[in-house]
């Protein structure tokens, strides 16, 4: 029977299946950082349990690690809640001999951005961690899935996670985006259409030339993002573009081995005859840069769009949303978002702080200067080895030079867990994934959008088509 990418790695990693659909599912790879693993190893400990294997994890400290100070260690984290996490991943791992990045490892950053740089997250594998934007190592043609400390703890001791199949959900998305347009505006734009919970229940496969075309760096933008319509994974076949990216990567295979690995992952898709539950089909050239108006990310706009009127809207659910995101985000109905004056920028996260992202912004800022009125504007890399990079290419001088905060890697603004933080009312132009209410701060105002986007808005100062200002050589 024909097969889909998500059907093939879900049987080849089924231990056992009960009558009511129940399954153990064993687990490749573990990723784990300081916030949801402490518990569980705790809950390890307190059972007699020891981890049964260490060479599937692989950690780093990243929510609450300090984007600035990294000379004073741990010292340099002022919260004692944060730097009692991070001090515990340190012990965890030291005493149940696990690989791991810490504060000052050149290597440490965020767990979706280190994962996969490092060739840790493979094709074909099963990859889990304790944090929603799992679904990110998808890309990768592996089954990627956040989980709950309890069930890290469970991972931790049986390596295995128990689980009903999901659904398939095929996102079909062909034709060339248009320039200016990135895979973060894809992404919006896909949420915008299935919405927050349209995914429940099902794993998203992503295909279409459009997809094709993207790099791996575009298409964990997309995976990433998977979360945020509510689908329990997003996932990309394995093509040359995959291989590529993991040629010579640290914990890639080597030599026989690589070859052998690259003529299995090369059956890594979905056969052309396979059924999908659900399928939607996309013209890539229906799509404009976007940003979200509200405090759900399927509260997005194209650039050129008006913010809906919370009255046009039948259901009476939605409304009362609809009216309590406008009052929030202090916009007005049936406007434009163009022009709104901007506080904050954030360019960062595990969806854009990679090197193509922080590429695209130096390239698009240099020789330019962030506007007076910004309080703020930081470029965060999403690993110590993105910031290496970036700095070899001298694009930290050309940030720099345009008023941009060069960091040290970690979450910072995304979700405010660390000293980087909006404060009440002050609105943010921001890579990440979640502009739920007070996500980047208490009563701070988010905008998702794309890096070149949310560079143009620190240009400008206000929320800009980024594309108006992009012909100027
Ligand atoms: C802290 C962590 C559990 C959380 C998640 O799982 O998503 C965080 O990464 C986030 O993005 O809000
Ligand atoms: S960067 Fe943001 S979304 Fe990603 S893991 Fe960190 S807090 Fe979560």
């Amino acid at each position: 029977m024909a097969q889909t990418l998500y059907d093939k790695i879900w049987s080849a990693h089924l231990v056992d299946e009960e009558k009511d659909g129940s399954c153990l599912l064993y687990i490749d790879r573990h990723i784990i950082h300081e916030v949801t693993s402490a518990q569980a190893f705790e809950g390890l400990k307190q059972a007699g349990l020891s981890v049964w294997r260490k060479g599937s994890i692989l950690a780093t400290p990243d929510h609450q690690v300090p984007t600035t100070g990294r000379g004073l260690g741990l010292e340099g984290i002022e919260d004692t809640i944060a730097r009692e996490q991070v001090i515990t991943l340190d012990q965890n791992c030291r005493t149940n001999d696990i690989r791991h990045f810490s504060l000052n490892d050149h290597r440490q950053g965020i767990v979706h951005v280190v994962g996969p740089e490092q060739g840790a997250t493979l094709p074909g594998m099963t990859v889990v961690c304790g944090d929603s934007h799992t679904s990110t190592h998808g890309a990768f043609a592996a089954l990627a899935q956040g989980i709950g400390t309890t069930e890290v703890e469970h991972v931790l001791a049986t390596q295995t996670l128990s689980q009903k199949k999901a659904k398939t959900m095929l996102v079909q998305v062909d034709g060339a985006l248009k320039p200016g347009v990135t895979a973060k505006d894809l992404a919006l734009y896909i949420i915008g259409q299935i919405g927050l919970a349209g995914g429940t229940g099902y794993a998203i496969e992503y295909s279409g030339s459009a997809i094709r075309s993207l790099s791996m760096e575009g298409r964990m933008t997309l995976c990433n993002m998977s979360i945020e319509a509510g689908a329990r994974t997003g996932m990309v076949a394995f093509d040359q573009i995959t291989e590529a990216y993991l040629k010579d990567k640290p914990f890639s295979p080597k030599g026989a081995l690589w070859s052998k690995a690259v003529s299995h992952w090369k059956t890594l898709k979905s056969d052309s005859d396979s059924q999908f539950d659900k399928a939607y089909f996309i013209d890539a050239c229906d799509i404009e840069p976007h940003v979200t108006w509200g405090t759900k990310p399927e509260q997005v706009l194209p650039i050129s769009g008006l913010i809906p009127d919370p009255e046009n809207e039948t259901d009476s659910v939605k409304r009362a949303d609809y009216t309590r995101a406008l009052t929030y985000m202090g916009l007005k109905k049936n406007r434009s978002l163009m022009h709104t004056p901007i506080d904050r920028v954030f360019i960062g996260s595990c969806t854009n702080g990679r090197i193509e992202d922080i590429r695209a912004v130096a390239h698009f800022v240099k020789n330019r200067r962030i506007a007076p009125s910004i309080k703020e504007a930081l470029v965060v890399p999403g690993s110590g080895l993105v910031k290496a990079l970036a700095e070899s290419e001298g694009l930290d001088v050309i940030l720099k030079e345009a008023g941009f905060q060069w960091r040290f890697a970690g979450c910072s603004m995304c979700n405010a867990m660390n000293p980087d933080h909006l404060l009440p009312e002050e609105r943010c132009a921001s890579t990440s994934n979640r502009n739920f209410e007070g996500r980047q701060g208490p009563k701070g105002r988010t905008h998702l959008m794309s890096p070149v986007m949310a560079a143009a808005a620190a240009i400008t100062g206000k929320i800009t088509d980024s594309r108006l200002l992009e012909e100027r050589e």
